[in-house]
């Protein structure tokens, strides 16, 4: 199992001093929707210069125009991309064209998506590296998590590995590590703790 530290609410010399911080303790650094917006794949850049035994995944959330996304993200040196689970089953297609072309790796967030299971299965057949489930920062303001979508997720999907992601917590992992998904994606669960270095010594602690 690996753990991937989540970046969002940072601007890049802040990303830097909390990779940092954990760098020891973690596998993947995500480079969050919100950073992509406010700093481009500049953020991206930035970390895989400063960080280059870390993998670094570029949270873009494609929608559309995937090959493209995907060709610009990895330039900049993203080891995986992510794209939602809800596009176009030609994007995701183009995604992993792409990809395979630059020798890296798509996510599928199946963030908002309905029918879990027939669509994992979907996205599963069309040779996606992960199948992420997401309870993203709306639910998770109302109670939500995707600790039963892991489970469906991991009952159906055959060749991908499995990811979960949103609010996850030192107290929650136990929950998460029980089903076994192969990355574990935590956030403010450990850039929000005022001790890091040791939220994340936990968790890697946890997850092996
Ligand atoms: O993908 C995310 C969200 O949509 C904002 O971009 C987060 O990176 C993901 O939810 C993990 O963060 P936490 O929920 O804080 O653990």
């Amino acid at each position: 199992m690996e753990l991937q530290l989540a970046l969002d609410l940072v601007n890049i010399p802040e990303a830097i001093a909390l990779v940092k911080e954990v760098e020891e303790h973690i596998d993947i650094v995500e480079i969050g929707t919100p950073v992509v917006i406010n700093e481009g794949l500049h953020a991206v850049k930035a970390i895989k210069e400063a960080f280059p035994n870390l993998k670094v995944l570029a949270d873009l959330k494609i929608m559309d125009a995937a090959g493209y996304e995907v060709m610009k993200a990895s330039e900049a040196g993203a080891d995986i991309i992510t794209i939602l689970g809800t596009a176009e089953d030609m994007s995701i297609k183009g995604a992993v064209e792409e990809a395979k072309k630059q020798g890296k790796k798509i996510l599928v967030d199946m963030i908002a998506v309905k029918d879990l299971a027939d669509r994992a299965k979907e996205v599963d057949a069309m040779g996606v590296d992960y199948i992420c489930v997401h309870t993203g920062y709306d639910l998770q303001a109302i109670g939500k998590n995707s600790f039963e979508d892991l489970q469906t997720i991991k009952s159906v999907v055959k060749n991908a590995k499995t990811a979960i992601a949103g609010g996850i917590k030192l107290e929650t992992l136990p929950e998460v590590v029980k089903v076994q998904p192969d990355l574990v994606i935590v956030g403010g669960g450990i850039t929000g703790q005022a001790d890091k270095k040791a939220v994340a010594a936990k968790m890697q602690q946890m997850i092996n």
